[in-house]
């Protein structure tokens, strides 16, 4: 298995560039070093996992990325300009869908495109249509949310990320909360949607199979104190199947070198 550098390979322009990025909790029973000098650049159209056991500082760096967080020390650099805090250029995707109960699907997706002020209102019905139709919602336009199951309110959640045009996609275990056979069939959604829309996605899970079957690379983090313990290329073939015998063989190495970063279990 190749083990790549904590830079991006290949010709592609870097799309962030994390700089020796470390982060401190202090609260008053406790000091936590949440990230200590993390590095990482993530090339244009690459996905990038971030995978770790919990605690590692996964969500902290992808906080730290969507300008949500700010780090003690160190930069992001987006396209080669400093994150001083949010922006539509990187739009965040949780595990909790958080979509507004009141809107139907169309409703939150034409919601996300409110970003896009240059639009008429004509555009963004075009668009809100499009983006629910690649997430395969397309008869469910006005449902309203709570009808809707668990991986549609993912769906949902992930057209309204998408339909705005971010060129970062920020994912902290968007599945995660998801039955395993919804999840199987977002792992084909997601593919086929990143293969059309070539996305720069940094992707958060304690999942190594999820990782290996979505992620060029692999970033393995390591707690107390956070950091990147080894990045792992995964060159498999792409639409990746994650029942595949590749991919688990794969997942197990990644496995054992995430056993190795803590005591704790490894999700496989
Ligand atoms: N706002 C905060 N205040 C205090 N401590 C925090 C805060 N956010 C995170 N931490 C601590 O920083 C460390 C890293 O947390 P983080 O959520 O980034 O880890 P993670 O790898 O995403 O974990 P998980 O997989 O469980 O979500 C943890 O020890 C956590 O308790």
């Amino acid at each position: 298995m190749e083990t790549a550098p904590h830079t991006s390979s290949g010709i592609r322009p870097a799309k962030l560039v994390i700089e020796g990025v470390s982060k401190r909790f202090t609260s008053q029973r406790n000091m936590v070093q949440a990230l200590d000098n993390v590095s990482l650049s993530v090339a244009e159209g690459e996905f990038v996992c971030l995978l770790g056991p919990s605690g590692c500082g996964k969500s902290t760096l992808l906080n730290i990325v969507a300008g949500l967080t700010r780090p003690d020390r160190g930069r992001v650099l987006a396209d080669g300009r400093p994150v001083e805090g949010p922006g539509q250029d990187r739009l965040v995707m949780f595990q909790e869908s958080a979509l507004f109960p009141w809107l139907d699907a169309f409703g939150n997706v034409m919601f996300g495109l409110k970003l896009k002020p240059d639009l008429t209102n004509r555009e963004r019905r075009r668009i809100a249509d499009e983006y629910l139709d690649l997430v395969g919602l397309g008869t469910f336009k006005h449902a309203p949310i709570h009808e809707l199951s668990g991986g549609m309110k993912q769906r949902v959640a992930l057209a309204r990320a998408l339909a705005p045009d971010p060129h970062v996609l920020l994912m902290d275990e968007p599945f995660g909360a998801l039955d395993a056979m919804t999840r199987d069939q977002l792992y084909d959604d997601i593919q086929r949607i990143w293969g059309e829309s070539r996305k720069t996605i940094v992707f958060v899970t304690h999942n190594v199979r999820e990782a290996v079957c979505l992620g060029d690379r692999i970033v393995l983090m390591s707690p107390s104190p956070g950091r990147i313990a080894q990045v792992f290329g995964i060159p498999l073939p792409r639409p990746r199947d994650i029942n595949s015998p590749e991919l688990a063989s794969y997942a197990s190495r990644i496995a054992a070198a995430l056993k190795g970063t803590t005591n704790g279990a490894a999700s496989e």
